[in-house]
């Protein structure tokens, strides 16, 4: 197989949004859980995302990581690479954004590597380097107390260079509205300058056509959903894409079985959602530090889902508010909480499957590593979009047969998400 673009996430969230924005865009595209076992039969396709959970890890593991499906996409003749990250640039200072992003420019020979997170279609935008989400400052915006990566400032060229061995410099939007030659000399001059990255605005998607057709001109490149569509477009008209046979509808055949979610993210959208499903199925608020002391909150949770999933979908939350998420990482600290939850989540999502759910919703980047990990699931095949960034997925090559999933990222969805996402996965 040959493929025209390899794309590595961070997260698998993140990955289904990005295969939905390149599927959407014209490429036909599967995503991978981890590089896929040489007995997975993969589909004919353009692109292929990895899904990895690479977010929050230490930043050498990300980057030995990372480099092993670097060389496999390399492998299979990717023109390009995009490292994916959040559309809100969720990283500490210890990484993993730059570290991996200088790891993947010098493995590449690339020269500057263009960054951008902007998003527009989820109301993420980048002015002068500073990341906006819906409007808001980032450091202003709910990404303030988010429970992994809580971020503190908006200017991401700051945020990188804290990151970054080498310079950090920025493509500002005056150079990105006059066009493919200004932005390429802008980058050749910080490449002069010894820069190993460069921050990109963009505010509408007609920046990020132009940041794609000069990203498809280098190796790799790191950003989120927009830079994908920017480089699928670009892809397309060269003309080297085939036509796409495969329908949506052909990827959301019914499967049947019973349905359910699993949610761990703690956003401010996830928050609400929760809260609104509570009108139309059964919904269960897991008791945090009980899930982190030991089993008997997990059991019970699966006995009371047993009790009802067979009339419908049911709902089984761990989120907390941001004053309830402080309250339990001051007593066990960041990491331990938030990796007991998630083992906690994907224990409770791994029983749900045993007992017949074949329907399942994950909320949450972490939440549904966690999950799809234990589930086992090798691929996923991209179907039609439940709201901007969350596809329905189509499981491939998994033992407990075909599958409908939707991994949806703390952030997305309206306020009805869950119940749009159940009337779309039969
Ligand atoms: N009540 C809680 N208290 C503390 N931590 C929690 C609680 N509930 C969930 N968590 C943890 O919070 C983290 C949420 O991260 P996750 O990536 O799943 O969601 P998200 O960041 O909103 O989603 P995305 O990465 O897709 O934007 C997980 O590690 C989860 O285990
Ligand atoms: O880019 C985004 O915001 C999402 O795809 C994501 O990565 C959330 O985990």
């Amino acid at each position: 197989m040959t493929i025209l673009l390899g794309s590595i996430a961070d997260d698998y969230t993140g990955a289904s949004d990005l295969a939905n924005t390149l599927t959407k865009n014209g490429l036909r595209t599967i995503q991978t859980v981890g590089i896929p076992d040489a007995a997975l039969d993969l589909p004919d396709v353009d692109a292929i995302v990895i899904a990895l959970k690479i977010r929050s890890v230490p930043a050498a593991s990300a980057i030995f990581l990372a480099s092993e499906a670097y060389r496999w996409l390399y492998g299979l003749g990717a023109r390009h690479v995009l490292y994916k990250i959040c559309s809100t640039f969720d990283s500490t200072d210890a990484g993993n954004i730059g570290p991996v992003t200088e790891a993947l420019g010098s493995m590449a020979g690339a020269d500057t590597v263009l960054v951008t997170p902007a998003f527009p279609e989820t109301g993420r935008t980048v002015y002068f380097g500073n990341l906006f989400v819906n409007g808001q400052p980032l450091n202003e915006s709910p990404l303030k107390d988010h429970p992994l990566n809580p971020m503190h400032d908006a200017n991401l060229v700051r945020v990188l260079a804290r990151q970054s061995r080498g310079g950090v410099g920025l493509v500002e939007l005056p150079t990105v509205s006059a066009g493919t030659a200004a932005v390429k000399s802008r980058l050749y001059a910080l490449r002069d300058k010894g820069f190993s990255a460069a921050i990109a605005d963009a505010l509408v998607e007609r920046d990020l056509e132009t940041l794609g057709a000069v990203a498809l001109q280098m190796k790799v490149s790191t950003g989120a959903s927009g830079l994908g569509l920017g480089l699928a477009r670009a892809l397309v008209q060269s003309g080297d894409v085939p036509l796409n046979p495969t329908t949506a509808a052909d990827i959301i055949r019914p499967v049947g079985g019973l349905a359910a979610i699993v949610v761990g993210s703690c956003s401010s959208a996830t928050l609400r959602q929760v809260e609104i499903a509570e009108q139309s199925m059964p919904v269960l608020r897991l008791d945090s530090e009980r899930l982190i002391g030991g089993s008997d909150e997990i059991s019970a949770a699966i006995s009371w889902a047993g009790e009802r999933v067979a009339k419908g979908p049911v709902l089984i939350s761990a989120s907390g508010t941001p004053e309830a998420v402080a309250e339990l990482q001051s007593r066990y600290g960041r990491d331990v909480s938030g990796h007991a939850i998630e083992a906690a989540t994907s224990h409770i999502a791994a029983e749900l499957v045993t007992r017949g759910v074949r329907r399942l919703v994950i909320a949450g980047g972490e939440t549904s590593g966690a999950a799809v990990d234990r589930l086992g699931i090798p691929a996923f095949l991209i179907g039609p979009e439940i709201a901007p960034g969350v596809p329905v997925l189509r499981t491939v090559g998994n033992a407990q047969g075909e599958m409908l999933l939707a991994l949806k990222s703390g952030n997305f969805g309206g306020e009805n998400f869950f119940a749009t996402a159940m009337s779309m996965m039969r």
